[in-house]
């Protein structure tokens, strides 16, 4: 273990999240088996013990690669140094409410947070942002962070990409392994919009293989209302899927990838006005998210792509009007 430690700072680590987070992080999975980390873990006052009993079993799980673990409820103690920050504190929504009226109760975690990774954060600090709403909580952290390339700044739409993969195999009764090519466009929200227009099964175009009143009617509300289904079912959000796709998103960013969805600031391509933090078809190549160019948008993609791209530029406009921007 020559290598020194890739310092990974986890808020809100004694939640749900948290839990299913740390042990993946602490085992290799984020950013590979020969990778040792640190852990950094931030938590409110009242959580900080629940933080220290997390730690304690991570303690106890003996993992090579964990080379230390801290625990503060100090943004500027935890992202000291940070190369990795996974953004999962926040308050998570409850049955009944909607992503809008979380924008002020977690607008100010995010501010400070910003700020402090602005401060205080390594060179090459990459911050994925899990607590919703997500896109708008990026960018809130992003807007504090002047001295931190916008790039660095992405939120998760990772799980609504592999919940859409695993959909469209369910359906055609193929493996996972089989599906190429998805897209999870815009707010990580109901008004989300997976596309079967550029993904594919076999070589074949997925919106080809299904008929339109499946897509339309059922591939794309089940996608995009998922996380309400789990929190009807579960009693609680997703959480184990949830850390999943937080390390599959870290992964791919460091390791590389030639397809997959993420929430990254936009420089204008199709049509998504520049800065807002909206998911795209992403590759990732030298360590740096890159927007797939070139698609073709037709008219009923374009129309579902607009209304979510609009719903983000509302919630900028809300963050902005409560001066949280
Ligand atoms: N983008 C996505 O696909 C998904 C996002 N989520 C979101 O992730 C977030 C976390 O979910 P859970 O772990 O289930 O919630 P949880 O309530 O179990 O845990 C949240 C933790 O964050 C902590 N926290 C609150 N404010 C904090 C602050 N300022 N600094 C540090 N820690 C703070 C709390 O003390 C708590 O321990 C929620 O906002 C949820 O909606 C959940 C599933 C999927
Ligand atoms: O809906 C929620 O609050 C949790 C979430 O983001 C998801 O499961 O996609």
């Amino acid at each position: 273990m020559a290598q020194t430690p890739v310092k990974v700072t986890v808020t809100g680590a004694a939640g749900q999240i948290g839990y299913a987070l740390l042990f993946r992080i602490a085992s290799g999975q984020l950013l590979g088996a020969d990778v040792p980390v640190k852990l950094s873990l931030l938590e409110i006052p009242q959580a900080v013990k629940a933080a220290e009993g997390t730690a304690m079993e991570l303690d106890d799980c003996a993992f090579p690669l964990l080379s230390g673990i801290e625990i503060t409820d100090d943004p500027n103690v935890a992202f000291d140094g940070a190369n990795v920050a996974l953004l999962v504190g926040a308050m998570p929504r409850k049955a009944g409410m909607e992503r809008g009226d979380l924008l002020e109760a977690n607008g100010g975690i995010f501010g400070p947070q910003g700020k402090a990774i602005n401060d205080h954060a390594a060179d090459d600090i990459r911050v994925l942002v899990v607590g919703n709403p997500a896109n708008t909580n990026a960018l809130i952290a992003q807007q504090h962070a002047p001295d931190v390339p916008a790039e660095r700044f992405t939120a998760m739409t990772r799980l609504d990409h592999n919940r859409a993969i695993s959909q469209l195999a369910a359906k055609l009764q193929v493996p996972v392994t089989e599906i190429k090519k998805m897209t999870i466009w815009g707010n990580h929200s109901a008004t989300q919009y997976p596309d079967l227009f550029h993904a594919e099964v076999g070589g074949k175009i997925a919106a080809e293989l299904v008929d339109d009143a499946w897509l339309r009617d059922t591939f794309i509300p089940t996608v995009a209302k998922r996380g309400a289904a789990i929190i009807e079912a579960r009693g609680a959000s997703s959480a184990a899927s949830a850390a999943n796709a937080a390390i599959d998103h870290v992964f791919d960013w460091v390791n590389g990838t030639e397809w997959t969805s993420a929430a990254i600031p936009s420089d204008g391509s199709y049509g998504v006005p520049e800065g807002l933090i909206s998911s795209f078809p992403v590759a990732s190549r030298n360590g740096r998210w890159e927007i797939i160019q070139g698609l073709e948008i037709d008219a009923f993609s374009r129309e579902r792509i607009d209304a979510s791209v609009r719903e983000l530029e509302e919630e900028r406009e809300a963050v902005r009007s409560l001066g949280l921007i």
